[in-house]
């Protein structure tokens, strides 16, 4: 069965939605804690490495934990995958370097690209909503088995939008990405608690049900669901002739 939907944009989950979560797990993870050391040491007056570092402690409550002590929070954190905006910061600033040098290269589930290509021919725009940060997210789409695919992408938000679990981040985004009506934006997304939020401000959704995605099996709380984009339809009829 398909699911249709008529909309102007769709906004992308990554890790479990577009990409699996194995790969950012066993792949992105240890290439950033590996990387880690060296940041917190020889990097650390760089600006954005000062201010993440900050608020690392910040979170910590330990406002003067020297390097080695924030190196072992931020493994703790990669160890039960918190999604804390300034170690994403962080993961970025080493995975956009990784991918650069080739060291990296992203995955995407084999129905993932064709649908974007799809949906964008139909009129549709397509945003990116993760906790990994816009850096890695740039990254991430630039860098891909598929080629280059930034140029699909009409715009990227991360948590320094707002946490993906509140309505007031999805409403910011609408504001940002321009609809008429936040019943025009769809959500695609592997967990139920950000899909609710995004629900809660107005917006379509879907749950996407990977098979062996580690929230494959959460409660779906009224949310429309499906195992692959194959099973997304979208168009776009408010698309003008020029667009
Ligand atoms: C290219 S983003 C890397 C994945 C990541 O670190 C992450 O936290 C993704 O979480 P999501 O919100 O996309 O489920
Ligand atoms: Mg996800």
């Amino acid at each position: 069965m398909i699911l249709h939907h008529d909309v102007d944009a769709v906004v992308l989950d990554i890790e479990g939605t577009t990409s699996a979560t194995g790969f950012v797990l066993d792949v992105l993870y240890p290439y950033s804690r590996s990387a880690f050391g060296t940041l917190l040491t020889e990097r650390a007056a760089e600006p954005e490495v000062r201010r993440a570092v900050g608020q690392v402690r910040d979170l910590m409550g330990e406002p003067d934990a020297g390097a080695a002590r924030v190196e072992a929070v931020l493994g703790a954190w990669l160890d039960e995958d918190r999604k804390a905006t300034p170690l994403k910061t962080l993961q970025g600033l080493v995975w956009a370097e990784g991918f650069a040098a080739g060291e990296l290269v992203s995955h995407f589930y084999d129905d993932v690209v064709p649908a974007l290509r799809r949906w964008r021919d139909a009129g549709v725009r397509l945003h990116v909503y993760s906790s990994g940060s816009v850096a890695a997210q740039r990254a991430w789409f630039g860098h891909t088995p598929h080629g280059d695919l930034l140029p699909l992408i009409d715009g990227m938000f991360d948590t320094e939008t707002g946490p993906k679990r509140e309505a007031d981040s999805y409403r910011a985004i609408a504001e940002s990405v321009g609809v008429s009506s936040p019943e025009r934006i769809l959500f695609l997304s592997d967990r139920t608690a950000e899909l609710t939020a995004a629900r809660s401000a107005g917006w379509r959704t879907t749950g996407v049900r990977r098979a062996g995605e580690p929230y494959c099996q959460e409660d779906d709380d009224g949310h429309p669901r499906v195992a692959t984009f194959n099973e997304i339809g979208l168009v776009n009829s408010t698309r003008g002739p020029a667009d």
